[in-house]
């Protein structure tokens, strides 16, 4: 069988080369001439898999993204020519949930802000904006929770995205749609944009195209700019490059990157299509990872930000994508190099942390640390 699979999955050989002839490329560049007599194909979000691209595909029996969005794949395509579909949903939720949390802790010391004295809200309360809101609760923050499709089903816990754009910081989790009552596309727009005040921090991890860029860029020229963390970007892989030194933080859509993130997305794929061919699976994607660098922390004393940043830091260290970022930027392909060439990031939970004071050891679980190892 021939599988044609992004080069920036990992394990693919591993979980698939016993069975399959494995070929990889550039997602960006797969033709429809690779794609001739290939019968799973297997992605992440820059491939765009739609009639174009489908046009000699005709031994393909399944298309499997390794990731959450799935806004390029053409789903109703490959249902019509029966051709099954497989994605990745909350595989890489918690490297969000630490992206977003290394951004808050940024954020804080640079505003000198204390974050329990602050109030978040999280639009989109699905298994990324979950993550976050957990985190934030867990630092003490106030949670404000927008999403109109989980307040159709449970109308208690929710505000409205008018109240949601009131809160000190904004964080953004949601999918990108143009239809439908509830459309993300330029969710934030120029009239929204000019209502928010100076001293408030956007957070995008989710879709470049929820924030209208150039907007953006023209409210950050002005008078009263926003704090800004954009791990997304409208027309990737192009960035608006004048908005980047109006952004606090700036990444290449590497949000979702954790080694074990990108691991639980090619092994999500594989358990669907043994399942599909009536194979055996194994259940766990942990056998799959190394050993972490630091396995293991005991604290001493009181919880305090502080502690938290550098224990954050220890594991995730954001502003070192950043500088990696700022430093590639205008050079060709920089922001798919930097992608391809991400070091190896470990989650928060690949670190068992220990303190004999039992409200630190909660807070820093709540957080995302491991208890026991
Ligand atoms: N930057 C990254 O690396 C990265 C990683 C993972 C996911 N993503 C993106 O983030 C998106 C969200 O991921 P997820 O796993 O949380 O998805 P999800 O489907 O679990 O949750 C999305 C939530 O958004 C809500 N929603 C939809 N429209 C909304 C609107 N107009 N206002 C408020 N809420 C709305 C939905 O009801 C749902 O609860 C994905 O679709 C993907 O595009 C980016
Ligand atoms: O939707 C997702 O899961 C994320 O956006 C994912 O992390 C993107 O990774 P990429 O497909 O760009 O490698």
């Amino acid at each position: 069988m021939k599988l044609l699979a992004d080069e920036n999955m990992p394990y693919v050989q591993t979980l698939f080369g016993d069975w399959a002839e494995v070929t990889t490329c550039a997602g960006r560049d797969i033709t429809p001439e690779q794609l001739k007599g290939v019968e799973v194909l297997l992605v992440r979000s820059i491939t765009q898999v739609n009639e174009a691209l489908l046009t000699k595909a005709d031994s393909l029996r399944f298309v499997g993204t390794a990731t959450i969005g799935c806004d390029h794949i053409d789903t109703e395509l490959l249902a019509q020519r029966n051709i099954t579909f497989a994605s990745a949903p909350g595989c890489n939720k918690v490297a969000v949930g630490d992206y977003v949390l290394a951004a808050l802790l940024t954020v804080a010391e640079h505003k000198g802000w204390l974050l329990k004295e602050k109030t978040i809200a999280v639009v989109g309360v699905g298994n990324t904006g979950s993550q976050v809101a957990e985190r934030a609760h867990a630092l003490g923050m106030e949670v404000l929770l927008c999403d109109p499709f989980k307040a159709q089903q449970s109308p208690t816990g929710f505000v409205e995205l008018a109240q949601a754009l009131t809160a000190d910081i904004i964080s953004f989790h949601v999918p990108i749609t143009r239809d439908g009552a509830h459309p993300t596309w330029h969710l934030l727009d120029e009239e929204v944009i000019h209502q928010l005040h100076g001293d408030q921090v956007l957070i995008n991890a989710c879709r470049g195209e929820v924030w209208d860029n150039n907007a953006l860029l023209l409210r950050q020229q002005g008078a009263n700019p926003l704090t800004l963390v954009m791990d997304v970007w409208e027309h990737e892989p192009e960035v608006l490059a004048p908005l980047v030194k109006h952004t606090l933080l700036a990444t290449p859509h590497i949000a979702g990157y954790s080694l074990e993130g990108k691991a639980r997305g090619t092994f999500a794929l594989y358990q669907a299509l043994k399942t599909q061919y009536g194979q055996e699976v194994m259940n766990s994607v942990e056998q799959l990872l190394p050993t972490p660098p630091i396995t293991h922390i005991t604290c001493a004393g009181e919880y305090d930000q502080d502690l938290c940043t550098r224990l954050v830091r220890l594991i995730y260290d954001i502003k070192a994508d950043d500088r990696a970022f700022r430093a590639a930027l205008g050079q060709h392909g920089f922001f798919d190099q930097l992608r391809k060439q991400y070091p190896q990031r470990r989650e928060l939970g690949s670190l068992a942390v220990e303190s004999t004071q039992i409200d630190v050891q909660n807070t820093l679980h709540g957080l995302g640390f491991s208890a026991q190892r």
